[in-house]
This record gives structure tokens, sequence and C-alpha cells, in this order.
């Protein structure tokens, strides 16, 4: 018997909602999975601003976390209602929907005070998912991989390892989304040799250097064109190098607290009067090199092979970012995910969807080697809010 699920993911852009409605065959390594339909829903400028607003310490309040994972919990059961729609099935076909919710905190280390412990908060209520849907939903799975002492990041990394492991090619799978994260499969892999972490910022720096030059116009640098027409500058460069997060080594995994408006503010601090173009040009290359130099100093020069990157997210859509990351690793192959035949924009919520359905069969659906967990777990919860969206949810495990 094969499964329907839809798998939902918002990811650190803030950009919008992906929703992707696959089919699944098989367990554990012999996972199959075919996409039927999926639909992108962008978030309006409103939502936008006030996501941001509650994922900042200084501008967020307990109200609004509150209230937000409500609406967000609503509004992404509506996505799923509307991708029902569009795909000609109805809640009644679909056995389980899968969402990561929205990260508004992640601190993947203890704090300094004894109550202060690893954290983590994806919002976007799996209980008003359920309700809006009639549909079982399996949700906010970082937490599990936490409590066993896990960064609970990164994730995809699995489904990395199931959809591009090859017997003959060692290769990176590089996902460059609002931050950036590795997931380094050598040839012939077992699973508990895949390393993954997050490289550093993905086009979060970028987006928003762009957002303060444009005046609030623009969000980013649509085809790498601003930073095309700009030069390196090399003071800004060397301080944008000597940030810390790029000597920590994995596991590590990072976000909008360390790479968001705070550090940009630092950067436009001390080079706020370098031309526009320039600007854009020095934090896209540099993020080309955070990416770049992760694999140096924590891959290769640990005696790793590397024949191959395949980079996917929306990062693999600014040919600037992908000529300098290729022009930092010549001896490399660079690819993105299409030449692979697999969809970027989907990868994520069809590995959500894939975190689901194993969540439902009572597998392990997490690599302890990439997060750093001291065992392995099943990630998941569950909510559901009618006997018949809990009956379509168990058939998962029956199958
Ligand atoms: N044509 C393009 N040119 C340049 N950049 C682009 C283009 N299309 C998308 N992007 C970049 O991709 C970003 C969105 O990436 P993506 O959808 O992978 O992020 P995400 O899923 O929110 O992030 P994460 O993987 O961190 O959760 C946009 O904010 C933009 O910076
Ligand atoms: C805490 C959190 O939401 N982390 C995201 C973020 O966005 C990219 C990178 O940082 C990644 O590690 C992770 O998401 C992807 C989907 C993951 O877990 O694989």
């Amino acid at each position: 018997m094969s499964i329907l699920a839809i798998g939902l993911m918002s990811g650190t852009s803030v950009d919008g909602i992906d929703a992707v409605l696959v089919e699944i065959k098989g367990s554990q390594e012999n996972i199959e999975v075919e996409i039927k339909d999926s639909i992108e829903t962008k978030y309006t400028l409103e939502e936008r601003k006030e996501l941001l607003r509650v994922s900042t310490e200084e501008t967020s309040d307990l109200q609004s976390i509150s209230s937000m994972n409500f609406y967000l919990g609503k509004k992404y059961g509506e996505v799923v209602n509307n991708l029902l729609k569009k795909s000609g099935y109805t809640f009644l076909d679909i056995h389980f929907v899968s969402s990561h919710g929205h990260t508004i905190f992640h601190q993947p280390y203890k704090g300094s005070k004894t109550l202060d412990k690893a954290n983590t908060l994806q919002i976007g209520d799996i209980s008003a998912i359920a309700d809006t849907t009639n549909i079982a939903v399996v949700g906010d799975f970082r937490t599990a991989d936490m409590a066993a002492g896990g960064h609970g990041a990164p994730l995809t990394s699995y489904i990395d390892y199931l959809l591009f492991s090859n017997r003959d090619t060692s290769r990176v799978i590089q996902n460059i989304g609002g931050i950036g994260n590795v997931t380094y499969i050598p040839k012939n892999a077992k699973r508990e040799q895949i390393v993954s972490f997050d490289t550093g910022p993905g086009n979060m720096v970028i987006d928003e250097v762009v957002f303060r030059v444009s005046d609030q116009k623009e969000t980013y640098d649509k085809d790498g064109q601003y930073a095309r027409k700009g030069k390196v500058n090399e003071d800004l460069m060397l301080f944008l190098n000597g940030h810390e997060y790029l000597q920590v080594k994995p596991p590590k995994t990072t976000g909008r607290e360390v790479f968001g408006s705070h550090f940009v503010d630092q950067i436009f601090g001390k080079f706020g009067h370098l031309d526009a173009n320039d600007l854009i040009a020095t934090v896209s290359d540099w993020t080309a090199v955070t990416i770049t130099d992760s694999y140096k100093k924590f891959l290769i020069s640990k005696g790793n092979e590397l024949d191959e990157v395949v980079i996917g997210g929306g990062g693999s859509y600014n040919p600037y970012l992908l000529e300098r990351i290729a022009y930092h690793l010549p001896d490399v192959k660079v690819g993105i995910h299409e030449d692979y035949g697999i969809s970027s924009d989907l990868k994520e919520a069809m590995g959500f969807a894939l975190l689901g359905y194993q969540c439902l069969k009572g597998e392990y659906n997490q690599l302890p080697s990439a997060t750093g967990a001291e065992h392995s777990v099943i990630m998941g919860k569950i909510s559901y809010t009618q006997p018949e969206a809990f009956d379509r949810m168990i058939a998962v495990r029956r199958d």
C-alpha cells in the first residue's frame, strides 16, 4: 500500500510556505517518494514583518508569539486545503500532514544561567492545522533531537543521504536558504558516516543588505545583478572572515540570532559608507567563502574526498553565488539539485513529509552523526482532532 502525505516547510528566509503532496512507499533505506503536486504560498509583507518582529528578542513579546503560533497553524491548514483543491485529492485521501513549522528562536547551546538549557522553538500550532484540515498532523521535530543532546538541526541531511548517496562519488549537498547547511556523503556511505552542519549565512546577510540599500524596496539580489556590478572590498571581507562562528567545529548550527539584522547593523556601522554594489558583492562573495572554507577546514583537510558539490535552496538561483563557489573550489564539480532531477524548492517540504512518515512508522528519522545527538531518536509530535483522521493516520503504521 502506498501512503499519501503533505509536507510543509517555512524556512529562515521568511519568504513563504512550500507545500508538497507526495506518495511514499517502503521503509528505512528503501523509501520511495514521488511528488504528486505542490503549491508555494508567499507570506504577505505584513506577515513577513510580523514574523521577523516576533523572531527578534528586542521586539518580540509573549502575546505576539502565542498569537502567531495560532495564526500560522490556521494559515498552514489553509495552505493544505488549497493544495488539495488544486490537486483534485480530498482530505479523505491523505494519511497525514507533516509540518516543520517556523523557527522563531534557536539556541543550540546551554546558556550561562543554571536554568538556561539549549532550546529551539518552531511555531504554527499542529492542532490548529489538524482542525483546519481534518487530517492528522506530525510536527515539532527538532525538540526530540535536542532532548537527546543534539543541535536540533540540520535534519534534511537524512533525506540528502537517501536521495544523493552514490557508490562511486563523494558529494556535498549544500543548501543555501536563509542559513546555509551542508551534508557530506562519502562514496558508498553508511548512515553513520554522514557529516552535516550549518555553514553560516545562506542568503540572510545578502537579503538584509539589499533590503537596506534599496530603501526596503527589494528583498534579495535577483540573479546576483547588483553583486555582479560591484567590487569585493578587502577590508570588509577581512572583518566578515573574523566571525567566530566560522571557527567553530561541527556539529554546529546557527540562525537569525547570529546572522540577522544585528550582524548587518555591525556591517553598516563600520562599512555603511561603501558603494551599495560593492557591499552586496562583498557579502555575496563572503557567503560563498563561508561555504567553501568550511569544506576545506572541516572535510577536505581531514582527508575526506570530495568530487561533487550539489547546490540547492533559493541561493542556487543566484548565478553570482554559484560562480564564486566554483571559483573557490577549482577542483570540484559544482552543480545544482535540478541537474540530478530533484527540485530544490520542494526538497525540504518533501524531506519533512518523509520524517513524518518515519515517525508514524516508529522508525528512527534522525542522524546523530549530523546533529551531534547522544543517541538515535524518533522525532515528531502528533495531533489529530477527529477519530477518522486518527484511523487514516494509523494506516501508516500498519502499512
Ligand atoms: N533568482 C534569484 N536570485 C538571487 N537570489 C534568489 C533568487 N531566487 C531566490 N533567491 C534567494 O533565495 C532565498 C529563499 O531561499 P529558500 O526558499 O531556499 O529559503 P528558506 O527555505 O526560507 O531557508 P532555509 O533553508 O534556511 O530554511 C531568497 O530570500 C533569495 O535570497
Ligand atoms: C533551527 C532551524 O530551523 N534551522 C534551519 C535553518 O535553515 C537552514 C539551516 O538553518 C538548517 O540547519 C535548518 O533547516 C533545515 C531544513 C534542516 O534542518 O535541515
